[in-house]
């Protein structure tokens, strides 16, 4: 296959990788579960030729070759699924001069969503990797253009002065100090508690700044800095203002307090606003870091991170490394993304945030194709991937822009840094391949899934990089309002993807090839979903209550067709997450979700997105809150109790379904006993909707705290469930 996994194990090998062991009984199950699914579709075309209930056969078929399709795309991703290893420890014997140098990009939005205290954890930590720490920049893209966020992180510099030297001696871990003083696995050292008191007053100036809500002269300390603060006058505001470029520290001036080593770059970047020019959200701060980067430093390989995914391992950089850096395979690779992990899931991971199907099983089906997709955080670049094919370098506008050129003045240079102002400006990129051919791709909210797949179409190879020790760790939401917001989010960028002229299904396949093009097609498509998820979670109820059959008698052979395909396509899923490491438990919550997901977020995406074709609205990238500060929120998050919490129309149509299921298995069971009427798979199908509803139901009838579903929601539910019945009579009867 590929070139890069046929290359194996030899001396100096710094990574070798092997196809899951479950190659073979999935490519033979594959064949049989076709040979299923293709039964079923003739089954429905000669009932829609001979039956006259031609409505409910059409639903029923839609809804199948949707179904059919998605299983499709997951197939596709199960065909060579691989895993790798990579052996940091022959790495660094090499000369330290062959180190290539590494730029960090940070993206921050809104400093009350996101806690400047976080973006100061996942800046140090990443500053403090095991590397030569002059070799390191770290850029902050602050899209917020907030001052408070700026104030943070002249603190975090100067406290990495300290925090630098202390990891690196002590060899700590937890390269994220507020990881490391809020453990209580070790004992403190003298010096460490002096370190937690320091860290302790920085964190108490951070946030007492952040309550006042502006930065007052009194609390600036260091005089070189004072000025910079008058940027932000009465007419600033976050959607219009000019740029802002900030040096906080700087690798040839600022060494440590022990005096031994020079410290890494930290770079304030606020990106020029206007209210008149689109400003493509994080693609566009990403592609402006990518210009402000390239003037001052130039690294030949990049990490993007978000805000609140902190480093976990400060060997990372190294691992990846040994892939980017190998001869055999470097000229050809686009990027090295690590999975997304998180912390503070609670046990059985209610709302399913733990992505495994996601960042996890996605990741090692490409991987053995021509590479995971990109995630948004967590991946580390090979600057030339932003300039163009391989084959095909894509010249910038200007010479210093090229992602080989090298760096002779200094970043506190005037020209340098009027140069990078320029570059951060709004009108720049008018009329420049940015973010069409150069840097990071416009054109979607999900701007890390598009990239990486135009990437992909060019020819570019990735590799999926899943330590044991998570690389990096990220935040969860903890209410489900939050969680199907941002999947709805998610899914409009998606869409925006699947109808694009580069849709996976049509461009994606003539690039890449069928089986990664299809397989790319999973989470363009995912809003389809909530087609099958309406018609069977309403439809054979409907059936059930009129005493109508929609699917076959347990007497007849197509029973056991139906049986099969839905406990074939169950069994796989639940291997494919039990196989990658996940608990039987968390499958099952994983699966409910999908549910609740598909009469939500999926749901309520094609309708927002119909209407932006419509020209009704307009798509906007709702920042994901990343503070946990209700406490009964976080305490029903650790109880594993479903959080419902707002009154959303959100819910409305999740809690009809689940009303209607609970109506139409009672209704059926009643009719079992007193008319032994066999609807054996509507009955089966509506007691699986009811369990996995119970949840619902608690919420609708038992509870009191503030997680219970709004009463409005419930009395809609109700109506609803009416409407439905009345509407059933009509079609059904
Ligand atoms: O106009 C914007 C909007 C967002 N961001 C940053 O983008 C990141 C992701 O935003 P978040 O609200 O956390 O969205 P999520 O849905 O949690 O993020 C996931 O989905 C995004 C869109 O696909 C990816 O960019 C992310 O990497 C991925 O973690 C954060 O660091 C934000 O600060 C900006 O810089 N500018
Ligand atoms: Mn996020």
């Amino acid at each position: 296959m590929e070139s890069h996994i046929k290359h194996s194990v030899g001396g100096t090998t710094l990574h070798t990788y092997h196809p899951c062991r479950r190659i073979v009984p999935y490519r033979v199950y594959a064949v049989i579960h076709t040979c299923g699914i293709v039964a079923l579709m003739y089954h429905h075309v000669h009932s829609l030729l001979t039956a006259d209930k031609t409505l409910i056969t059409s639903l029923l078929l839609l809804a199948d070759v949707v179904l059919a399709f998605m299983w499709a795309t997951s197939t596709a991703l199960r065909f060579h699924p691989v895993h790798r290893s990579e052996y940091p420890e022959r790495y660094v014997d090499k000369p330290e001069e062959d180190f290539p140098k590494l730029d960090v990009f940070i993206c921050t939005a809104d400093p009350y969503k996101e806690p400047p205290m976080m973006v100061v954890n996942t800046a140090l930590s990443v500053m403090a990797y095991d590397y030569p720490s002059d070799k390191i920049s770290v850029y902050v893209s602050d899209d917020g253009g907030s001052s408070l966020t700026l104030f943070a992180l002249l603190e975090a510099a100067k406290f990495s002065k300290h925090w630098l030297p202390f990891c690196k001696k002590n060899n700590i871990q937890d390269r994220s100090p507020q990881v490391y003083f809020s453990s209580t696995s070790h004992s403190w050292s003298d010096e460490a508690q002096k370190l937690k008191v320091m860290y302790t007053d920085m964190k108490n100036r951070v946030e007492h700044v952040l309550d006042s809500g502006k930065v007052k002269a009194e609390f600036i300390t260091c005089d070189q800095f004072r000025g910079i603060f008058d940027l932000w006058t009465d007419k600033f505001t976050r959607h219009d203002h000019p740029t802002i470029i900030q040096v906080l520290q700087n690798r040839e001036t600022d060494m440590d307090n022990t005096n031994t080593f020079m410290m890494p770059n930290l770079i304030y970047v606020s990106r020029e606003k206007s209210k008149v020019s689109p400003h493509q959200f994080k693609a566009g701060a990403l592609n402006t870091l990518l210009r402000v980067s390239a003037v001052f430093t130039n690294a030949p390989v990049i990490l993007t991170q978000d805000c609140d995914m902190y480093s976990n391992d400060p060997g990372t950089l190294v691992r990846a490394l040994c892939y980017l850096t190998d001869p055999k395979i470097k000229s050809g690779l686009g990027y090295v993304q690590f999975p997304q992990r998180f912390q503070g899931i609670n046990k059985n991971d209610i709302y399913a945030g733990e992505y495994k199907r996601n960042f996890e099983c996605m990741g090692i089906g490409l991987d053995g194709l021509r590479g995971p997709n990109y995630v948004g955080t967590g991946c580390f670049f090979n600057r030339r991937v932003f300039f163009g094919p391989p084959s095909n370098f894509i010249l910038p506008e200007i010479d210093e822009l090229r992602p080989n050129q090298i760096i002779a003045k200094c970043i506190t240079d005037q020209d340098v840094l009027a140069l990078a102002h320029k570059v951060a400006g709004f009108i720049y990129e008018h009329n420049t391949n940015w973010g069409s051919k150069i840097g990071f791709r416009y054109g979607s909210l999900v701007e890390d899934y598009y990239t990486g797949y135009k990437l992909h179409c060019e020819g570019w190879r990735s590799v999926f990089c899943r330590p044991k020790r998570a690389a990096f760790y990220g935040d969860i939401s903890r209410s489900l309002i939050d969680v199907v917001n941002q999947q709805k989010r998610w899914c409009l960028g998606l869409l925006e993807m699947a109808f694009s002229r580069y849709s996976p299904i049509t461009y994606g396949i003539k690039s890449v090839g069928l089986l990664m093009g299809v397989g790319y097609c999973q989470n363009p498509f995912w809003a389809f979903w909530s087609i099958p998820i309406i018609v069977y979670g309403v439809l054979p109820q409907l059936a059930l209550l009129y005493g109508v059959s929609v699917f076959p008698k347990a007497s007849s052979p197509w029973f056991w067709l139906y049986m099969f395909l839905f406990f074939g396509a169950y069994a796989q899923d639940l291997l494919d997450f039990v196989l990658e490491g996940g608990s039987y438990r968390r499958w099952w919550n994983d699966q409910r979700m999908w549910l609740i997901r598909g009469l939500t977020s999926y749901l309520f995406s094609f309708i927002d997105f119909t209407l932006k074709i419509l020209n009704l609205s307009t798509l906007g990238f709702n920042i994901t809150s990343k503070t946990n500060d209700d406490e009964e929120q976080s305490k029903r998050y650790e109880q594993e109790i479903f959080d419902f919490g707002s009154s959303s129309s959100m819910f409305l149509p999740m809690t009809t379904v689940a009303i209607v299921n609970l109506v139409a298995l009672v209704w059926g069971l009643y009719d079992l006993l007193v008319w032994r009427e066999r609807l054996v798979l509507e009955l089966m199908l509506a007691s699986f909707a009811v369990v996995n509803c119970l949840p619902i139901y608690e919420a609708i009838l038992l509870r009191t705290d503030g997680g219970k579903l709004p009463k409005n929601v419930c009395f809609l539910g109700v109506i609803l469930t009416f409407v439905l019945i009345v509407l059933g009579y009509v079609v059904i009867k």
